[in-house]
């Protein structure tokens, strides 16, 4: 992949720069794969199709409370099943059970009467139902071997239900695999900083960010400022298809990225983005031994920036790796919005807004140093350099 370039130097517009990570991400494909227990398969991507370990339903079930009944009433009931229930009960015409939903019925029966449409007084009941009715047959819904979802699928609460309804206890999955570089002397990660320390701000957003990508954040390793690090920082290579640098994006006498990613012999693919806040941001794709090595988002150190940048260029990278970018394309809702902004000369500006009724609101504090406005809204306004009013694109904030 070439590096595409704009007219303002090497930064490229907005949507160009958007567009570069999702073409990039295609281009991975979903990352690495692994056997996963339900509970940590979430959020991954189907690896192989998921197949019917067993029928559903597994049995001859009630689908509703009231008895289950052979041949034509009236009937004698004999005993009463309850969900869960083993029993080798069988019925010849005449004869009924008492019985709970989900419970398996006894072999003969022909249909289950609801308590609604049933008399009984003592053992004799008597009441109308067509044969078949609130019986759920074995595999009716789906029979065992069968495929319910191809490969390809992000695992949703809904999946992992399904494949606990259908025998399975793992699952295998592909999830790119994140690790984390943040640079910076001055940062610390607990407590209150001394005079000119600062509390790392973005370390604490990586793995919700990563996460809504359908990636896993596996390291966050803190580098100090300098080339020789960060080179060492983004060389240590493991199974990780993707870097993040945080930091060292500028061009003050700290900021080695682009000199360190230079030294590695990386593909830079965006360098600078045309929005506010947020253009010091970069892609890159390492060189490996036989095949690319991992990409590498360098987000700025300024923590608004950096959500942001994470937006236009994480988000969409790690999406497109898991396939959700083309499953989600043309759903995005265009809002109106509130308030006095307008659009930057040059530069797609990113604004923090709440949206209430249907509109997008800008809530402030959304200067690039600071989280507080992003934190208090739903989503950044995509506002483009010819924005003159008018519905805009929204970038829903990870919840
Ligand atoms: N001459 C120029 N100076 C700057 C430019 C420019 O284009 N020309 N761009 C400005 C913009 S915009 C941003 S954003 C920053 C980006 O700086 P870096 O990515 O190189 O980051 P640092 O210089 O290390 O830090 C900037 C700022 O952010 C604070 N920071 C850094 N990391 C964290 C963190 N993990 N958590 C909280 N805060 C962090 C750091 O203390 C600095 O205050 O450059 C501008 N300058
Ligand atoms: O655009 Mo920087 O990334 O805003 O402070």
């Amino acid at each position: 992949m070439s590096t595409r370039t704009g007219r303002h130097g090497s930064a490229l517009p907005w949507e160009l720069a958007r567009e570069t990570a999702r073409d990039l991400g295609r281009s991975c494909g979903p990352g690495g794969r692994r056997r996963e227990p339900l509970a940590d398969a979430l959020g991954g991507v189907l690896a192989e199709d998921l197949r019917a370990r067993i029928a559903s339903p597994a049995y001859d079930a009630a689908a509703m409370d009231g008895y289950a009944v052979a041949g034509p009433g009236p009937w004698t009931v004999r005993a009463r099943v309850l969900a869960g229930e083993r029993h080798t009960l069988t019925l010849s015409p005449g004869e009924a059970v008492e019985i709970a939903t989900g419970a398996r019925v006894p072999e003969g029966t022909g249909a289950v009467l609801p308590y609604e449409r049933a008399e009984r007084h003592a053992d004799a009941l008597t009441g109308t139902v067509r044969p078949g009715r609130h019986v759920r047959r074995r595999g009716e819904e789906t029979p065992e071997g069968a495929t319910v979802l191809p490969a390809g699928t992000v695992v949703t609460p809904a999946v992992l239900g399904l494949a606990a309804s259908l025998a399975h206890d793992h699952l295998p999955v592909h999830r790119p695999r994140v690790r984390a570089v943040v640079s910076g002397d001055e940062l610390v990660r607990a407590g209150v900083p001394a005079p000119g320390a600062v509390r790392d701000a973005i370390g604490p957003m990586l793995p919700g960010l990563v996460a809504a990508g359908g990636g896993v954040l596996t390291s966050v390793r803190d580098v100090p400022d300098g080339f020789g690090a960060l080179v060492s920082a983004l060389a240590d290579t493991g199974d990780e298809s993707v870097v993040v640098v945080c930091g060292a994006s500028s061009k003050g006498p700290a900021d080695h990225l682009r000199g360190a990613l230079t030294e590695l012999g990386a593909a830079v693919l965006v360098d600078g983005v045309r929005c506010r806040p947020g253009h010091p941001q970069l892609l890159a794709r390492l060189a490996g031994e036989q095949r690319p090595g991992p990409v590498v988002v360098g987000l700025p150190g300024n923590p608004g920036a950096a959500l942001a940048a994470a937006l236009t260029l994480l988000l969409p990278l790690l999406r497109a790796m898991t396939g959700r970018a083309d499953r989600e394309a043309g759903r995005a809702a265009r809002y109106p919005l509130g308030g006095h902004v307008s659009a930057h000369e040059t530069d797609t500006r990113l604004v923090a807004v709440r949206v209430a009724e249907d509109r997008a609101c800008p809530v402030g504090h959304d200067r690039p140093a600071s989280l507080r406005g992003a934190a208090a809204a739903d989503a950044l306004a995509v506002l483009p350099p010819d924005w003159r009013g008018g519905d805009v694109e929204l970038l829903w904030l990870p919840g």
